[in-house]
């Protein structure tokens, strides 16, 4: 990092950075050492270069970052700042452009069954039902449609669609796409779930609804999960720690351990602890957002 002439004091503020998250991490999850990170970046840069122009986009600038297997970690921050970037490189979707980006110990170089994810929009295939869009990833790995359908029930269970299961999905609401989504993704048992505003879509009920639901289905399967948000409630609600991304080009700003019991439930929103981490990661994004709108 000295050789890309990186000052000292920058440095050792990143090296102090990545030591606290690692020991605040190796505080609340039992052994992650034993098994292994479930993410560990170093470094990740993300740059994209317009071909056309020349132009050169720096989305995300040396982020590094541990998760450990089994942590709920939440993403906030502005519109652009390079969230979706960030989640997308772990996904493979995205090349990155400097440091290293491990995921279950392996160099992330391509999108692969260990890393799903769920997007905003649910892009299901309108003309297959549900339980057969839910199985379409174990297919595509070379699951016979039997085995892959008596594997689909178990998760169609989890997220409460039983009884739509040979439905089409334009027969579903926004809500019940967003399950069916959520259930493709997990009945490939990937390893790290990245969820990215996966309620963003939804009305505000269906949303709270649907958090209710990722709390439970959550406890059950204890995946890693990697969300980005925009809703800071959503993510106090649901993390373990909340990053909060700088503006453009990320990096991160602040990181909140959320230290709320699990099993959590909604109510716990109204407590005097929620509203506190919900004001702290308030105050750091409106400090971002004022400093955006400065010319
Ligand atoms: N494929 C791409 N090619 C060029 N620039 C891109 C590409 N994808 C994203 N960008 C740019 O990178 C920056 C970060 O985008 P990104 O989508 O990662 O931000 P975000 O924080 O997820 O935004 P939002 O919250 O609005 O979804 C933006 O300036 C965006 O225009």
């Amino acid at each position: 990092m000295s050789g890309r002439g990186v000052p000292t004091t920058k440095l050792a503020a990143n090296i102090n950075a990545y030591a606290r998250q690692e020991a605040e991490v190796a505080r609340r999850v039992p052994d992650p050492a034993k098994s292994g990170w479930a993410l560990d970046a170093q470094g990740v840069s993300i740059a994209y270069h317009n071909s056309r122009t020349g132009e050169v986009t720096k989305a995300v600038d040396d982020i590094s970052l541990k998760i450990a297997p089994g942590e709920f970690v939440t993403v906030v921050g502005l519109s652009g700042c390079g969230k979706s970037s960030f989640l997308n490189a772990i996904a493979g979707l995205v090349p990155i452009t400097g440091g290293a980006l491990k995921a279950g110990g392996v160099l992330v170089s391509k999108p692969g069954p260990d890393r799903a994810v769920v997007f905003q929009r649910p892009s299901l295939l309108p003309w297959r039902s549900v339980i057969d869009n839910i199985i379409y990833g174990l297919e595509l790995q070379g699951v016979s449609r039997k085995k892959a359908r008596e594997r689909a029930r178990d998760y169609i269970e989890l997220v409460q669609l039983t009884g739509v299961e040979h439905f089409l999905p334009g027969a579903l609401s926004g809500g019940m796409q967003q399950r069916v989504n959520l259930a493709r993704a997990l009945v490939c048992d990937p390893d790290i779930l990245l969820l990215d505003e996966p309620f963003g879509a939804l009305d505000a009920i269906t949303r709270e609804t649907m958090q209710e639901e990722l709390l439970r289905i959550w406890e059950k399967t204890r995946k890693t999960v990697l969300m980005v948000t925009h809703q800071i409630d959503e993510a106090v609600l649901l993390s373990d720690r909340v990053l909060v991304f700088s503006d453009r080009p990320a990096r991160i700003m602040q990181e909140v351990a959320i230290n709320i019991p699990r099993p959590r439930s909604p109510e716990v929103k109204s407590s005097s602890y929620f509203a506190e981490l919900e004001n702290g990661i308030w105050d750091q994004i409106h400090k971002t957002a004022r400093r955006r709108e400065r010319p």
